[in-house]
């Protein structure tokens, strides 16, 4: 896989959508996000999850890749409005890699 198409990308997009926080909304789409506020951006992520969904359902695979683009940006916008770092996610992830979701799962509801 190319750098370009790698996870990778999803580090650098991050770094792009913080250095926009307090860039001007006219020149920006992602400034713009941010000077609506946590609501608009958090509504964005809901709705972009909703369109994935409709894609899964309705349309081919060439869809669905988009349509998750679209979700991955705002969800990234949404990180770095709510001072998520995209290591903190990884880490999590990392931690569960290997724990089968379904064991997880039981251990939750025998506490
Ligand atoms: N990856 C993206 C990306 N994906 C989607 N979008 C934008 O997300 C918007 C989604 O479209 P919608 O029709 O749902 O949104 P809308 O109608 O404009 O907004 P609302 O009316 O819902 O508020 C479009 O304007 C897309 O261009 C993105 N905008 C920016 N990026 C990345 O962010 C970087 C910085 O972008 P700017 O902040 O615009 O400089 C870019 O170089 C890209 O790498």
């Amino acid at each position: 896989m190319t750098k370009a198409l790698d996870g990778e990308i999803l580090d650098r997009l991050y770094d792009t959508v913080a250095a926009r926080k307090g860039a001007d909304p006219e020149e920006s789409y992602t400034a713009k996000l941010f000077s609506k506020g946590t609501r608009k951006i958090a509504q964005k992520v809901g709705e972009e999850g909703v369109e994935t969904v409709i894609a899964a359902l309705a349309e081919g695979p060439e869809n669905v890749a988009s349509e998750s683009a679209d979700l991955l940006y705002h969800l990234l916008v949404l990180w770095a409005d709510r001072g998520v770092k995209p290591e903190h996610v990884w880490e999590i992830l990392a931690k569960r890699e290997g724990i089968s979701g379904i064991a997880e799962k039981a251990s939750r509801s025998e506490s």
